[in-house]
């Protein structure tokens, strides 16, 4: 059994560790608010992000980021990823020996459009063993509740990617793929809260399961377009870190980006749907990254190009989906044929 570190007492931190503890393993959960440390060690719970959910003995709250870390090797980021080259900053102060970081942040950084473990990467250096992605459709309250949840590990160092995918492992409820396609597994990852944002915007208009179906499926069809266009394996995207995470974060109200696109929908404000949630909502920051890439890179995304317009140009919700309702006709599999037209007219 292990002493593993999780940096991030939030949904996803916490319920992680849960899996953890339930997998034998002694879990260190940091957090930068002492008054919840103290809840988490003392009435065992995480009132705020997992309401009602009573904390295995085998977690135990820091508030000493540098004590969480001693003799730690496996370290689980899962802050929101706005806040990670803050924490990393921080984490090197503290540590003599590389460590092994899982990232299970969903995100591109907007500006330099780099996925997190090149961030990571980027910010540990020499202090860095390996980093390794957890992602997948798996909501925090039902991993809480120990719903039957399956997720993906991928790594460049497929060995450590194993290695994670034993230690959490959980023959009763949490079931761990691996996956080398980082690219994609990240990409799928990131992108499918652009998309469950838009679903949440259609069922604030009143529309039904046809407009959530199209946005799944022709959302899937741009992720993949970006996606391989940056060296993914286009078949990742029909797996978890898919569609797979498609289909959980736009059907399910648990989503805060389907949550976020909701009150969208329904005419609040941008800032007063932030303000409201008191939870990260990645699929904003990922808007602008994806637009921005997609703009350097000439991929066509209409529906984050709608999007960016909804969230950062005041475009109004119903307008947006008239206009992507209104663009030219084309086929349904442009990429493809357009591949095999190309390869025709090599012959
Ligand atoms: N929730 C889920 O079901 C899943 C989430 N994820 C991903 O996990 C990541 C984290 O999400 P989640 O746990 O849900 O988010 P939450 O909003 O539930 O929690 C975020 C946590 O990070 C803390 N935090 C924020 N900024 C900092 C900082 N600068 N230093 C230290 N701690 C900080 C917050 O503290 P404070 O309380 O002070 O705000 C809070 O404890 C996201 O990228 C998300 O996409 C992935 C899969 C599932
Ligand atoms: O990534 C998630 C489920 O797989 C969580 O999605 P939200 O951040 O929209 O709640």
């Amino acid at each position: 059994m292990e002493q593993v570190a999780v940096l991030g007492a939030g949904s996803w931190g916490t319920a992680l560790s849960m899996v953890l503890a339930d997998n034998g393993h002694a879990v260190r959960l940091w957090g930068h608010r002492p008054e919840q440390i103290k809840e988490i060690n003392t009435k065992r719970t995480n009132e705020k992000y997992l309401p009602g959910i009573e904390l295995p003995e085998l977690i135990v709250g820091y508030a000493d980021l540098c004590q969480a870390l001693e003799n730690v090797r496996t370290v689980v980021l899962a802050v929101p990823t706005k806040a990670i080259r803050e924490v990393l900053g921080n984490v090197r102060q503290c540590l003599k020996e590389p460590i092994t970081i899982v990232t299970v942040s969903k995100g591109i950084e907007p500006d330099t459009h780099k996925r997190i473990s090149e961030i990571i990467e980027e910010e540990m250096g020499s202090l860095l063993q390996d980093v390794v992605v957890l992602s997948g459709p798996s909501h925090a309250e039902e991993v809480s509740l120990r719903h039957p949840t399956t997720v993906t590990v991928s790594s460049k160092n497929m060995k450590a990617a194993e290695r994670i995918q034993d230690l959490f492992m959980n023959h009763q409820y949490f079931r761990v793929y691996t996956n080398p396609d980082l690219i994609g597994v990240e990409i799928g990852g990131a992108l499918k809260n652009i998309i469950a944002l838009a679903a949440g915007i259609t069922d604030g208009l009143g529309y039904g399961d046809n407009a959530k179906a199209a946005l799944i499926t022709r959302g899937l069809a741009e992720i993949a377009r970006l996606g391989s266009t940056l060296g993914a394996n286009p078949l990742t995207f029909s797996g978890l870190t898919g569609i797979g995470d498609l289909i959980v974060t736009c059907t399910s109200v648990h989503s805060r980006n389907w949550r976020a696109g909701h009150l969208l929908g329904k005419g609040k404000k941008l800032d007063e749907v932030l303000d409201s949630m008191g939870m990260v909502v990645e699929g904003v920051r990922t808007t602008k990254a994806a637009y921005q890439l997609a703009k350097k890179l000439g991929v066509k995304m209409p529906i984050t190009e709608v999007l960016y317009d909804v969230l950062f140009n005041e475009k109004n919700p119903k307008d947006a989906v008239d206009s992507l309702m209104s663009r030219v006709k084309t086929h349904e599999m442009e990429d493809l044929v357009n591949i095999l037209d190309k390869s025709e007219q090599e012959k």
